[in-house]
């Protein structure tokens, strides 16, 4: 029986855990979301992320910037953000539109409310094993892939996708879990036969359906990070569940851990005290 890694556990256990932290930290924290444009799952997820703050008792403080923004206006607002004492975590979604420079923007937010983990420095930090928040989709599939018990130590994990707030920091981060980890992208040859050889294989790639069930090895765990449009994964969940031996749902897995993460995150940033993933 294929078992089913369902993320809302997971999210609840973190959850508690704040719960409990907060306690001691005698101020609310407060985070501040900036979405640029109008793209609607952005909206989606930007909504999904203050209903969540404003229920563990964090203040989300809303910007929504206008799709023709220059560059100078958003790293000004960034900047009043980092100098505001009252904000303790920033998130700016992504993607931005094109004519902006996101990799500037994002390495503008100070490291220390950088709850998102988008910063370079923030990346370069977990890589060396210090203490700085892990981007938020990378943190939770570690805390899922631990809350099930799953071993990662001597693992072959096989992560399909690069990108610099998902792919690459995950690779990173499971490498300081002792996995053995391959990296697949847009050209690596012979993905299907690496992918065959992977104890857990994570999509996040970006591309519904892309991960088939003819590809996986007999018994290894499939983690699907896809958030495509109309809720599809990266991973064609009905091949692959009869090869697989646990696989997470989509919707329903990483998702909701992704949020709680971030919702933690913010909170240790409050009580300044950064806990490395
Ligand atoms: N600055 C960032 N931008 C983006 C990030 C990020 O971590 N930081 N990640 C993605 C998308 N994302 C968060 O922003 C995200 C996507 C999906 C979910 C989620 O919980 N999905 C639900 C289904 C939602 C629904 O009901 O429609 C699920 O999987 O159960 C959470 C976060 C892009 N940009």
């Amino acid at each position: 029986m294929t078992k089913l890694l369902y993320g809302n556990p997971v999210a609840s256990e973190i959850q508690l855990r704040l719960l409990n932290y907060m306690k001691s930290i005698n101020k609310q924290p407060k985070i501040a979301t900036i979405i640029v444009g109008d793209d609607v799952s952005s909206h989606k997820y930007v909504n999904m992320k203050e209903m969540a703050s404003v229920k563990m008792g964090i203040e989300p403080l809303s910007f929504r910037l206008d799709k023709h923004i220059t560059q100078d206006e958003l790293i000004e607002l960034i900047d009043k953000l980092n100098s505001d004492y009252e904000v303790d975590g920033i998130l700016l979604q992504h993607p931005i539109p094109g004519h902006l420079n996101e990799r500037e923007a994002f390495d503008r937010i100070l490291l220390e409310k950088d709850v998102d983990g988008v910063t370079s420095t923030s990346f370069g930090d977990i890589a060396m094993g210090k203490n700085s928040f892990l981007s938020c989709t990378p943190a939770a599939i570690i805390e899922l892939i631990k809350y099930y018990d799953i071993e990662m130590k001597s693992k072959h994990i096989v992560v399909i996708g690069r990108s610099s707030i998902l792919g690459k920091p995950l690779s990173s981060a499971l490498i300081n879990e002792d996995a053995t980890v391959t990296t697949c992208h847009s050209y690596t040859r012979n993905v299907e036969e690496i992918v065959g050889q992977a104890d857990i294989v994570i999509a996040a790639v970006g591309k519904p359906k892309f991960v088939k069930g003819k590809w996986i090895k007999e018994g290894a765990i499939v983690i699907d990070a896809g958030y495509n449009p109309g809720n599809a994964g990266d991973v064609d969940y009905g091949s692959c569940l009869e090869k697989c031996s646990a696989i997470t749902p989509v919707p329903g897995g990483v998702g909701p851990v992704t949020i709680a993460k971030l919702l933690e995150h913010t909170v240790l940033a409050a009580g300044k005290k950064a806990k490395y993933i």
